[in-house]
């Protein structure tokens, strides 16, 4: 039997940063995003650390998981992540009942969490094996440097809203400046992406859509492939075009759209998995999706389908591994590997940067919204993104070092907020009062 390490310590600790006010189908960022990191320490005394989005229940189902967790080997990394599968903690607390939420947001909670436990774990399998994490998953580490897109999104004013949005730094690069200021038209956005290609290297960009008119946001991606033409570029607009207004916008747009992203979903009976494949027959465009493929059943329906050409998997709900296998399934049967992104600290920064190294044959770039919290840093060494790509650290585990006192502000920043949740109405309601969710309507479109 192996003289494993045992887990000896768990911490759940919530952390916040400042984000812009950038525009989604949701409605506007807050200035404030919120993470939660899962630290776990063993007996060797290393420390293996998580990150993903934070709520307050996914803390509670994390806590949860802490005493069952202490004493246990880290090489039962597998077991243990399957025993998290199985057993439902969210059912093991009396203070969790009953829930607010809709059941499928619960569920993705708990993914959420298991995805954490085994993100910190395989960091401390990696250092105790001396190996990269990427080399621990799929078919091991295939490559150094890992392609990430510039992800664009359109800016509202912050000043209209009474949040303590940050105004941006002019003594610095320029994109640090331009990611905090208003971007709502065309030429505002090309010289985000100039300023963000400038800064980062980026061969590729997505626009997050579904903000404006379709036929503007088709337009903006036409001037950003004018301005990059060898770029692979990308809109989504979250599923809120219906099928016919996505075939009309996108007909014929090849040599401008690489893949469209969720241009549309479930409508008048028909599932989101059965409108993109009808688009994907009508346009020939590929579809990526992190919408309608994001457990191994819908996967499954989405291809027997032929819906989507690009799953977007995401380590912090599918966690590092199933992510990974994915990765090998694309590879196998002529898909193409993605993953999705929400506002991230340079914890999940290293886990995006793994999870591409160990897919093997071609991926495509990988989003990341690390570029609007560049500079708010939680390890000592930060993973850079330069010439559009994320270079691995040549070091065990995930190979960052938390930067505590970093951590602990950021904890504080967490504590001090009176609403916890994201909750992109309220921002949103500055600009437009009243303003309410509609999934099949622009946001400013009101
Ligand atoms: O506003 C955002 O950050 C995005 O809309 C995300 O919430 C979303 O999950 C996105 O990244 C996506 O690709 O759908
Ligand atoms: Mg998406």
């Amino acid at each position: 039997m192996s003289d494993s390490p045992v887990i000896t310590d768990v911490k759940v600790i919530p952390v916040t940063g400042y984000d812009s006010m950038l525009l989604n189908i949701a409605g506007a960022h807050s200035c404030f995003f919120s993470r939660v990191l899962l630290v776990i320490t063993d007996s060797a005394g290393h420390s293996g650390v998580g990150e993903i989005p934070a709520t307050q229940v996914v803390q509670k189902i994390l806590q949860n998981a802490a005493p069952y967790l202490i004493g246990q080997k880290i090489t039962r990394l597998n077991a243990l992540v399957a025993e998290l599968h199985q057993r439902d903690l969210r059912d093991e607390h009396p203070d969790m009942q009953p829930f607010p939420q809709a059941r499928a947001w619960d569920l993705e909670r708990h993914y959420n969490a298991v995805a954490a436990v085994e993100a910190a774990l395989l960091d401390l399998m990696g250092q105790f094996l001396n190996e990269p994490v990427a080399e621990l998953l799929g078919a091991g580490k295939q490559r150094d440097e890992v392609p990430v897109l510039g992800y664009l999104f359109y800016i509202a004013d912050r000043q209209r809203a009474d949040m303590p949005y940050q105004p941006g730094r002019q003594d610095q690069h320029p994109w640090y400046h331009l990611r905090h200021q208003q971007a709502m038209g065309i030429d505002e956005v090309v010289r985000l992406a100039e300023a963000a290609q400038d800064r980062y290297g980026f061969k590729d960009f997505k626009l997050k859509g579904g903000v404006q008119r379709g036929e503007t946001e088709i337009e903006t991606a036409i001037a950003l492939k004018k301005r990059f033409p060898e770029a692979r570029v990308t809109v989504d607009p979250n599923a809120s075009w219906s099928l016919d207004q996505a075939i009309t916008l996108c007909r014929g747009m090849g040599d401008v759209l690489s893949y469209v992203e969720d241009p549309c979903g479930a409508e008048n009976g028909y599932s989101g998995r059965e409108t993109l494949a009808e688009f994907k027959r009508a346009t020939g465009l590929p579809v990526a999706t992190n919408m309608i493929a994001n457990d191994w059943r819908q996967l499954n329906h989405a291809l027997q389908l032929n819906a989507i050409d690009i799953p977007l998997a995401d380590p912090h709900f599918w966690t590092m591994r199933s992510a990974a296998t994915i990765g090998q399934l694309c590879h196998e049967w002529r898909l193409t590997m993605g993953c999705h992104s929400n506002n991230h600290f340079d914890i999940s920064l290293a886990m995006l940067a793994h999870l591409g190294a160990s897919a093997p044959g071609d991926i495509t770039s990988f989003d990341t919204h690390w570029i609007w919290q560049d500079g708010q840093y939680l390890t000592k060494e930060p993973l850079q993104i330069r010439e559009g790509k994320i270079s691995l650290p040549d070091k065990p585990g995930f190979g960052i070092e938390l930067d505590w006192e970093k951590v602990e502000a950021a904890n504080r920043l967490y504590n001090s907020l009176p609403v916890k949740d994201r909750d992109d109405t309220v921002p949103m309601q500055y600009l437009i009062d009243g303003w309410q969710f509609n999934p099949k309507q622009a946001t400013l479109l009101r």
